[in-house]
């Protein structure tokens, strides 16, 4: 492993921003900023129950997951064409290479949309061709992972499942999203049974308001490769050895986490204690424009509020590669970069 230099605590938040970094949960949907909400409801004629940007934005006071979901879902409804779920992505992809992102897996929820009349055809293909130019343009790698809401039926699972087929090659993994509370990952079984033998790869939020039994279920019953959340695992050691002895990740999101009330304050965030317990935590945005920031300014806030340090980081991007779906000849090329970023700022001062 390579040895983290020493790097003076006042140059951390810019070694925060340079270093490269995989981002691995985000919900696209969530990146919508208000902005862009007027925009689109203005130009496809969609009315809104705020009357301008700020009152929308004075909105955002969330007392749990369900709060926001209710604010998250009416968002989306302006969201009607191809181009809409391009300009959408796009502006995330902008966002995330001046971030220093150099990968990127999308979730996406197509029962928001199909549930209103909007086709798979349409989400997929705006999603997708936005995710090719990320590629091209940017220099962003991206791919799409494609929810289930839990809150709905394993039915209405399988009915998205089949409705996305057409589009196989157009996503790399399934996962699930929605209210998690009274939702256990067992209620999908089945559907994440035909989506293994389709050979899909498999994430879900688990242990995010939910207790250490939905993460449990979520690796033995789903037989899912990463946990998106998965913070209340602290409460279960037995859980904490299992998921440190198979190097699941946590994709972990701080900004939705204090945002959401699962810690009392950002300042009380566990990132910190499930690094030292040796597991494969990652720093993600889950929703950025409903929680205030971007992925970095995850890094940054989390790392002044319980002060991590350098050699955090880099494990954090470092577990951001491995933990991702893409190559391995990408991950050891971001690997050594993520070194070269680290050498370049012990050598000067960015
Ligand atoms: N933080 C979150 N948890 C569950 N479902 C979501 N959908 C969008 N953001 C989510
Ligand atoms: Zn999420």
């Amino acid at each position: 492993m390579f040895k983290v230099p020493p790097v003076p605590a006042q140059r951390l938040p810019e070694l925060l921003r340079q270093m490269p970094k995989a981002e691995l949960h985000i919900h696209i949907e969530g990146s919508l900023e208000p902005e862009l909400i007027f925009a689109l409801a203005q130009r496809n004629g969609v009315a809104l129950p705020y009357a301008d940007v700020e009152s929308l934005r004075r909105a955002y006071a969330f007392t749990n997951l369900q709060s926001f979901l209710d604010i998250y879902y009416a968002g989306a409804s302006v969201l009607l064409h191809e181009q809409d779920f391009y300009d959408m992505a796009w502006a995330y992809f902008e966002r995330a290479a001046a971030d220093n992102v150099v990968h990127a897996e999308l979730f996406f929820d197509p029962q928001t949309h199909t549930e209103r009349g909007v086709t798979m055809a349409t989400v997929v293909h705006g999603l997708h061709r936005a995710c090719v130019d990320a590629g091209q343009k940017l220099g962003v790698n991206a791919s799409l992972i494609l929810c289930f809401l839990r809150h709905l039926s394993e039915e209405s699972a399988f009915e998205t499942l089949e409705q996305a087929l057409p589009f196989r090659d157009k996503f790399i993994s399934v996962g699930l999203d929605s209210s998690e509370l009274g939702h256990p990952p067992e209620k999908f079984a089945r559907v994440f049974a035909r989506c293994k033998e389709l050979g899909l790869h498999l994430v879900a939020h688990a242990g995010e308001e939910g207790p250490p039994a939905y993460i449990w279920s979520a690796l033995d019953v789903l037989k899912v490769e990463r946990i998106d959340h998965g913070v209340q695992a602290v409460h279960d050691a037995a859980l904490m050895q299992r998921l440190a002895q198979d190097r699941i990740a946590l994709t972990v999101c701080p900004l939705s986490n204090q945002k959401l009330c699962v810690f009392p304050d950002l300042a009380d965030h566990n990132l910190g204690k499930l690094l030292e317990a040796g597991l494969a935590a990652t720093v993600n945005s889950d929703d950025p424009a409903y929680f205030g920031g971007y992925i970095n300014d995850n890094f940054t806030q989390v790392f002044a509020a319980t002060g991590l340090t350098a050699r955090h980081a880099y494990q954090l991007a470092f577990n951001s590669f491995e933990a991702s779906f893409a190559g391995n000849a990408d991950k050891r090329a971001w690997e050594h970069k993520l070194k070269e970023t680290f050498e370049r700022c012990v050598e000067h001062d960015y």
